[in-house]
């Protein structure tokens, strides 16, 4: 790696993934650097709205049933599944992630309902944190927040009473990867259910859900997924679990016979059963067409260069005194985002955004950079490096 245009140039020229980039629109001379937010709109999405308009136009109700519209909350979660390592029928599409989170956390609780601890990871995102302590509330359940550190000393302290266990797979702030596979087993050894929010995991780095022994788990459509601001979250539960799941926010679209308009409720069979109600159908689409360029890049490709391009920008901010790099250097420890820490970082990602480099800045002092393989090329990098260098200045 060289510090130079140049070297950024020539690697950009040999990058097999650089043909992505025109898969996505994105403002001539912006740096989108901020997918973990918000991922930039891929050129299918308009394409794919419009028919979704046509269909709805030509076909009216009939859509439901001639366009597929009813099978896509399970048709889309089985595309994301193979994004996460999850096998077909066991992710469903729709509500936003914070529903998809309560829904998860009280369907975990009444796996295990003798168990009477919470368990939640004190660095998760608000929503997460808001959730754990309402369902603590509403179940009578003991919440315990720890640190992802010192998750398995909370797992002894509490043993014998862990029962849900509520965990962010990348910390939002620090782009920390936790080690999903090795904690969740630890939290069933403590006898507990797992639910990860993949938020900033899914569509970023291969998560093995599946073989990872994963219980429940939730995720954003609109970080690296792509599917657009408010796009439809998505619900994973392991089958081993489902004929036992207990959902809460229990809709008429998770009926074993939705139409038979039966006076109580009786779930459907499998992951259907997640289902609520009537899902957000124009943005099901739109989140279906963001998937073919990541599905056509490949996970595990996209993962390496970000990888790649991540101890890029680790080089080139090395010599720059006022930065600190937080996220772990270890390509097993950290999720897409880079987050560096220096003074000001809110005038510093404003000075940044009027240059057409758009990251964010998580208050007071750490700044995020999302450097997404998919359409994030070397001499992006090397660009959004030099407009920090000068703003700094
Ligand atoms: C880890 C995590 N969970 C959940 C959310 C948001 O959930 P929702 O889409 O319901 O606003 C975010 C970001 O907004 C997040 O970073
Ligand atoms: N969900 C967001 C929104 O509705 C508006 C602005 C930003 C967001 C985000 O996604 C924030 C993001 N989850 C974070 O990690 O900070």
């Amino acid at each position: 790696m060289e510090s130079t245009r140049g070297w950024a140039e020539k690697e950009a020229s040999a990058d097999p993934l650089a043909v992505f980039a025109k898969d996505f629109l994105i403002p001539e001379g912006t740096l989108a650097l901020n997918g973990n937010s918000l991922g930039p709109p891929a050129a299918a999405v308009p394409i794919a709205l419009s028919n979704a308009v046509r269909q709805w136009s030509e076909h009216l109700i009939r859509g439901w049933w001639d366009d597929g519209w009813w099978d896509a909350p399970e048709r889309v979660g089985d595309r994301i599944g193979r994004l996460m390592g999850a096998g077909p029928g066991q992710v469903v599409v729709g509500e936003s992630a914070s529903v998809q989170l309560f829904n998860a956390l009280t369907a975990a609780v009444r796996l295990v309902p003798e168990r009477r601890v919470l368990i939640a990871d004190a660095g998760n995102f608000p929503t997460d944190r808001y959730l754990a302590a309402s369902v603590a509330r509403l179940l009578g359940l003991r919440l315990v927040e720890t640190s992802m550190n010192d998750l398995p000393g909370a797992l002894a302290r509490h043993a014998g009473q862990v029962g849900a266990v509520l965990c962010g797979a990348v910390d939002f702030r620090t782009g920390e990867l936790w080690d999903v596979p090795g904690l969740t087993t630890a939290i069933h050894q403590a006898g507990g259910v797992s639910v990860w929010d993949l938020s900033h995991a899914a569509g970023a780095v291969p998560v093995q859900a599946d073989a990872a022994g994963v219980d429940l788990a939730v995720g954003c459509g609109y970080k690296y997924l792509s599917g657009g601001p408010g796009a439809p979250a998505f619900l994973y539960a392991a089958r081993r679990h489902h004929h036992a799941l207990d959902f809460a926010v229990t809709g008429w679209h998770g009926h074993a016979d939705p139409f038979a308009m039966s006076a109580s409720f009786v779930p459907a069979d499998g992951i259907t059963r997640a289902r609520t109600g009537t899902p957000q159908i124009l943005s099901l689409l739109a989140l279906e067409a963001a998937l073919e360029p990541l599905e056509a890049a490949g996970m595990a490709a996209v993962r390496a260069k970000s990888l790649r391009l991540a101890d890029y920008l680790f080089a080139l901010v090395a010599d720059l005194d006022s930065v600190e790099i937080v996220t772990p250097r270890d390509p097993h420890r950290r999720g897409n985002h880079v987050t560096l820490r220096l003074p000001d970082a809110v005038a510093v990602a404003e000075s940044l955004a009027r240059r057409g480099v758009i990251v964010d800045e998580r208050p007071p002092d750490l700044l995020r950079i999302c450097l997404n393989g998919l359409y994030i090329s070397w001499t992006d990098v090397y660009d959004a490096v030099t407009h920090l260098r000068e703003v700094l200045r």
